[in-house]
């Protein structure tokens, strides 16, 4: 995944992720925190910072953004989510598209307007900052302008603008949500946090952060994420796909046109593939790899259109968790387990937003005193 090459940009991100925990936590008492917007903002910050080099959540401002464009942002993004779940009343009743009230597809027109204006002005502005590439880290815009050069008919603004968007909608809440069901999974299973810290405190050590080239000595940390797909796959039925032509697929005839959805949930949790397939066991993936081929664990989809996202997503989901792991103490608020119930929506979310009590952890804190 080219994306993944802009490591520098993306350590960025990470760090400041624990360094905003590690100001709002108190060394000795427990802090209790709202995870959902804390990874959500994680991540939009990594994915913004890499597209064009800001962040633009936490309030302690360090870029030359001004307030305005962050306003301008947060707006975009809530109302993203606002319409991005809603039904369409038009889809079903197009008679109301023609006398104009079809609500939800007006607003979509206006918040299309909305985002490529603020897409297009970061473009314009890394346009004009050509030329100053030596004094700042190279972001995917940059590089798609170089693009833009090669070749004008293909890389045209408006592709620039539709990947960046892309990028923000397929690569937020995915890995997001993916966080917030595994740190639930690990609050109700204590031992598996206790067996994470151990293999981190071992290969990583308490002077130095968790970094990228630490991931592959960290099969266990491995194990807690895949088991999280496999148990809660934030895209339960993949992406729908649609035959172009008729075909047959071992024996079954599919009409040109067909919809096809994969339940990726059922296979997954299928008892006759998982041996008790609801229960946490990250160990079940230790020495598993062979068995993806199998078509059993299928989180990125398959094939052709399987996520292209996939190698960046398991980087940043690995390190987010591999870091809050390294530094702090988690606990449950209260005496009862972590809400497991799934909600509604474009990705599987938890009904209930993950709330926990974290405070450092104490062999940390010379470390996280320099970061
Ligand atoms: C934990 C995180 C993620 C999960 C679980 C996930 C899962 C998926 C799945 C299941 C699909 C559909 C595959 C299919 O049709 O069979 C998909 C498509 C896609 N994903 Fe991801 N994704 C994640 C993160 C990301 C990230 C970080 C990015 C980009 C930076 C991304 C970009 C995309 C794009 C562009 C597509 C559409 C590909 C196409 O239709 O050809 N995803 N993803």
């Amino acid at each position: 995944c080219p994306l993944i090459a802009f490591k520098c940009l993306r350590t960025r991100g990470e760090t400041r992720f624990v360094r905003s925990l590690r100001d709002a936590s108190n060394e000795d008492e427990y802090q209790v925190v709202e995870m959902k917007s804390v990874f959500f903002e994680m991540v939009l910050n990594v994915l913004m910072i890499m597209i064009g080099g800001r962040r633009y959540y936490n309030n302690d401002v360090d870029d030359s953004r001004n307030s305005e464009e962050l306003r301008k942002f947060k707006e975009i993004v809530t109302e993203t989510f606002q319409v991005s779940g809603a039904t369409n009343i038009g889809d079903f009743l197009p008679i109301l598209r023609w006398v104009g009230l079809d609500k939800l597809e007006n607003r979509l027109k206006v918040l299309k307007e909305k985002r490529d204006n603020f897409m297009q002005d970061l473009i314009d502005e890394h346009k004009k900052m050509k030329g100053c590439q030596g004094q700042r880290n190279e972001t995917l815009i940059d590089v798609l302008l170089s693009l833009q050069q090669t070749d004008p008919e293909f890389y045209t603004d408006e592709i620039i603008r539709g990947m960046m968007q892309v990028i923000l909608s397929a690569g937020t809440d995915t890995s997001a949500a993916t966080m917030e069901w595994a740190m639930s999974l690990v609050l109700n299973n204590p031992e598996t946090l206790i067996k994470a810290q151990t293999e981190i405190d071992n290969i990583v050590g308490h002077s130095r952060l968790v970094g990228d080239s630490d991931l592959p000595q960290l099969p266990y940390l491995h194990g807690i994420i895949n088991e999280t797909f496999r148990m809660y796959p934030v895209a339960p039925m993949l992406v729908p796909h649609e035959s172009s032509t008729d075909c047959t697929v071992r024996g079954y005839r599919v009409p040109e046109g067909t919809m096809l959805l994969v339940n990726s949930w059922a296979i997954q949790n299928d008892p006759k593939l998982w041996d008790e397939p609801r229960k946490f066991k990250p160990y079940r993936f230790v020495n598993f790899e062979g068995k993806r081929d199998g078509f059993v664990l299928m989180p990125f989809g398959y094939g052709r259109r399987r996520c292209p996202g996939e190698n960046l997503a398991m980087r940043v989901v690995g390190l987010a968790l591999a870091s809050l792991i390294q530094c702090f103490e988690w606990e449950i608020v209260g005496r009862e387990m972590v809400d497991m119930r799934e909600g509604a929506g474009l990705t599987m979310p938890k009904a209930q937003p993950l709330v926990a009590k974290y405070r450092s952890r104490p062999m940390m804190r010379k470390l996280l005193s320099q970061l």
